[in-house]
């Protein structure tokens, strides 16, 4: 019998079967700790491939994983290049190839406490959603953004739809007393400084995924407790943990198993880079929503 042919899911497709983000936090926090628990845990993920497109300035990401857990089968093929003011097309593109795990088929593309003051700096594809998400999961009194291009952060601000958003004219006065700070851009040097840093604040750090790559200084590293999605993907793909040479405390999965701890009234920061398996159940989810015709 042959298989089945490949069916394309478009982003109007997965905007509908994941109408909102928020969706996958259960599933990702599985996928998290069996990231975490070796063997058992049923994942295997290999170290994204990075290919450099040095004469354009871009990078070509090759993520593959499996969860047995979910018998989920993908890889992601993304490129990331340095924006240019003029260009039509964005930063990042990405597809995730799923494939059937009992014989290799492919079956679908898919693209894809208390805290008061919430603060975010950049003000690009990832801003959005995660202030989608955090003012979903949290009540805010007060959410600032910055961005290097203040026009973007004025539309960023005027186009959501959630609690009012502060535009900040330096990402010093946005950071300031924040008890989140989200950093999102494309930044290759520092852009967030430990003085300005509230003790006991969260830095949910995106950006900086290369290994010469910065968005935090060495303070604001070396006096948090540092979380990381991978262990062995910060050792060699995060300027930030690299030339710092901060020493990470967790991955956040043993934090969802419960076997390493939530420091929360500490100063901590969440070094993410991104894991294929978070698109594998990401894409498992949406195209399992697509096949039962919901
Ligand atoms: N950890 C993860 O799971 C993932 C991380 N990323 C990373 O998150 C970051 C943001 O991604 P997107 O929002 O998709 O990109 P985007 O291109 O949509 O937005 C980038 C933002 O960074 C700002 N920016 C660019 N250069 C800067 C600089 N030198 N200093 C300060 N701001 C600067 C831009 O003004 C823009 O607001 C990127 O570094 C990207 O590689 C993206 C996907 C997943
Ligand atoms: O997880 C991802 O996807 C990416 N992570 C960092 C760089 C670009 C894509």
């Amino acid at each position: 019998m042959s298989a089945a042919p490949p069916v394309f899911l478009g982003s109007e497709v997965v905007e509908k079967h994941l109408h909102r983000a928020s969706l996958l936090i259960p599933s990702l926090e599985a996928a998290l700790a069996n990231f975490s628990s070796g063997a058992e845990g049923g994942v295997v993920q290999p170290m994204r491939t990075v290919v450099p497109v040095q004469k354009y300035s871009g990078f070509l990401g090759v993520m593959p994983a499996y969860s047995a857990k979910d018998d989920a089968l993908t890889t992601k093929l993304v490129t990331f290049y340095e924006h240019k003011k003029d260009s039509s097309v964005p930063s990042h593109q990405a597809i995730v190839l799923l494939f059937d795990p009992r014989n290799g088929s492919l079956k679908a593309f898919l693209m894809p406490a208390d805290s008061e003051v919430l603060c975010i700096l950049g003000a690009g594809v990832q801003a959005y959603s995660h202030y989608e998400v955090f003012t979903e999961q949290f009540s805010f009194k007060e959410v600032r953004i910055w961005n290097r291009t203040k026009e973007n952060a004025v539309k960023f601000a005027r186009s959501v739809k959630g609690p009012p958003v502060q535009v900040c004219s330096s990402a010093q006065d946005a950071v300031t007393g924040a008890d989140v700070i989200i950093t999102v851009t494309m930044a290759t040097t520092p852009i967030l400084f430990g003085e300005w840093i509230k003790p006991g604040a969260h830095i949910n750090a995106v950006g900086a995924s290369r290994p010469d790559w910065r968005e935090l200084n060495d303070e604001v590293m070396k006096n948090s407790v540092l979380y990381v999605d991978s262990r062995e993907a910060a050792l060699n793909e995060s300027g930030d943990v690299i030339l710092s040479r901060a020493e990470i405390f967790a991955e956040l999965g043993e934090v969802v198993k419960g076997t390493k701890p939530a420091l929360r009234e500490k100063t901590t920061v969440f070094k993410s880079l991104g894991m294929a398996i978070e698109d594998t159940v990401a894409a498992k989810f949406v195209y399992d929503s697509w096949s039962a015709g919901n």
